[in-house]
């Protein structure tokens, strides 16, 4: 007989392995939003693929303090959506597309579980996509590669498969195959079914594709593809077999070898068989670090963390949003939790599932899902909550900003909107802020990875806190955490070229004007253990 308690863990272990998280990572204009509409229209979470456009560009009619959305015609906020398919549960965490916004893609990329390495099949991999893949690799994340735009010239898919191995250390598996390119793009040969998938296009591909599945060796084939094609796609094959790696799945969890999959998000071919093959191959939740250890998402009460904060995602109510990713546990409505970084307890009354722009209050959560919480200034990223045993998760971390300039408030009747407004956008993770060890520059150094992130925090400070303010760019491109800490740094003497910063956390840190002269300081003073990502949230306080 099962006792109770046996009886719920086998409904939590089969609650999970139903559940699927990923975020895509890809290079702007890659297809990242024609792939999720289609994604969702797979999973009948929309019924018409253009809505998320539609959405979107709803989002920017209405929205004013993403004024800068309208006027730039770029998406600056990411969302998360929710979809079932199959009696699977999916969550895809958006990210922005714009790349100046890459560090909240990065902080996205520490909830998720998967990535998808969305890649353009004409032009491979790019510079963005290489960045990401950085991050995903940090955290062993899976990674599952659709190259897209097969409807169009692109490269050959041995020459792809090529780059990805040399370029990024990943051994490579196709999926599947493609049948012709560009304009005679036929459709995509299914490995482990050995079965030729060929679609009929259709005007912008509005609907699912009109699919006809074919076993090799059918000669039924002949009526439906072109001879060259035929033989072509037999040759490939063969050299794949005589190539080719085996799938081998332990080594895609551990973010080792990824699964390959050719398409066309436009005309959704092959987008199905790719989100069957992620379902059945892709990582339910997983542990995460905590100072409990790893803790398995079996463990049985509610923790989570906040990994993204979000500010005045509805103009009508000038609110702010943290994103919790549920990591064990069942989350419940009205359930008052513990904030591991302050000890208080949080009554957690209006939890938010969110698809795209629309909100609706959500009853429960489990493992890899995502909730937003209303945030009166309670929240800040990398936060734990939690039921139960005191824990606390392991940080998100910062990375290095690449642009730095002193942000200055040129009217004193405002100092303390400006000090409220730089602290909370920091919070958010808006953008990183140092300061001078100076005492008497006593600017805030606004810290960022892309330009537009310092128009985005000015923008805001005058139109949230009304407080105007300039900015005097600095001449230094590259950001070092000093591990060694303030005694190492002390004992290494004067730098050339660099500046001694410290973070919001009051750690050492140092910008360089260029490559070349961290290079030299880097040879010159090992002790220094100089990083480009550096802890944040758990055990570490803000100083004073
Ligand atoms: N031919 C072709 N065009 C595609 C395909 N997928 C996307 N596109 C086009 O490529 C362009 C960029 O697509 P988006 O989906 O907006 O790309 P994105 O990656 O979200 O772009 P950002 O918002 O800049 O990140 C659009 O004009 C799409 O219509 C495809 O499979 N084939």
């Amino acid at each position: 007989m099962t006792t109770e308690i046996e009886k719920e863990l086998e409904t939590s272990e089969a609650v999970l392995e139903k559940r699927r998280n990923f975020a895509i990572i890809s290079h702007p204009d890659a297809g990242k939003t024609t792939l999720t509409e289609k994604l969702l229209l797979y999973g009948g979470a929309i019924h018409q693929a253009g809505a998320v456009k539609a959405r979107r560009d709803q989002r920017k009619a209405t929205s004013d303090w993403m004024e800068m959305e309208k006027q730039r015609g770029i998406s600056i906020t990411s969302t998360v959506l929710q979809f079932d398919y199959r009696d699977f549960q999916i969550n895809l965490l958006d990210t922005p597309g714009h790349q100046d916004f890459s560090e909240d893609t990065y902080r996205t990329l520490a909830a998720a579980d998967n990535a998808v390495m969305l890649i353009d099949a004409a032009k491979g991999l790019e510079p963005q996509t290489r960045k990401l893949f950085e991050v995903c690799k940090l955290r062993q994340l899976p990674i599952f590669t659709f190259v897209n735009k097969m409807d169009r010239p692109g490269r050959e898919p041995l020459d792809l498969l090529d780059e990805i191995e040399r370029e990024l250390g990943l051994q490579t598996y196709p999926v599947n195959w493609p049948i012709g390119i560009g304009d005679r793009f036929r459709g995509v040969f299914d490995r482990a079914t050995r079965t030729i998938h060929l679609f009929e296009r259709r005007s912008h591909g509005s609907q699912e594709a009109q699919e006809t599945v074919i076993e090799l060796g059918d000669p039924k084939i002949e009526d439906h593809l072109e001879k060259d094609l035929y033989y072509q796609l037999k040759e490939d094959i063969e050299l794949l077999s005589e190539l080719g790696a085996e799938l081998d799945l332990p080594a895609v969890h551990a973010g080792e070898m990824t699964p390959i999959f050719f398409g066309s998000a436009m005309t959704n071919f092959g987008v199905k068989l790719f989100l069957e093959s992620f379902l059945d191959y892709g990582l339910p939740p997983r542990g995460r670090n905590s100072s409990l250890g790893v803790l398995d998402p079996t463990y049985p009460d509610f923790t989570g963390f906040v990994f993204k904060l979000q500010a005045n995602m509805d103009p009508k109510h000038r609110d702010r949003v943290a994103f919790v990713r549920v990591c064990t546990g069942k989350f419940e409505k009205d359930m008052v939790v513990n904030h591991a970084r302050t000890g208080k307890t949080i009554r957690l009354s209006r939890p938010q599932k969110l698809f795209a722009q629309d909100r609706a209050v959500i009853e429960e959560a489990y493992p890899g899902d995502v909730i937003g919480l209303n945030n009166p200034g309670v929240f800040a990223i990398g936060d734990t909550i939690y039921m139960g045993k005191k824990l606390e998760y392991e940080g998100i971390p910062c990375f290095s900003p690449e642009l730095f300039a002193y942000l200055r408030n040129p009217n004193p009747s405002k100092f303390k909107q400006f000090q409220k407004g730089v602290s909370e956008l920091q919070e958010e993770g808006a953008v990183q802020i140092l300061s001078s060890i100076d005492e008497f520059k006593r600017d805030p150094i606004l810290a960022a990875v892309g330009q537009l992130q310092f128009e985005v925090v000015q923008f805001r400070l005058l139109s949230e806190y009304g407080v105007e303010t300039t900015l005097e760019p600095l001449a230094y491109s590259l950001a070092r955490w000093v591990a060694g800490g303030w005694a190492a740094l002390e004992k290494a003497g004067k730098l050339f070229n660099t500046l001694t910063v410290k973070d919001y956390w009051g750690r050492p840190v140092l910008l360089f004007k260029n490559e070349w002269n961290l290079q030299q300081v880097k040879e010159d003073h090992p002790s220094l253990q100089l990083n480009s990502i550096a802890p944040v949230g758990s055990g570490v306080q803000p100083q004073s």
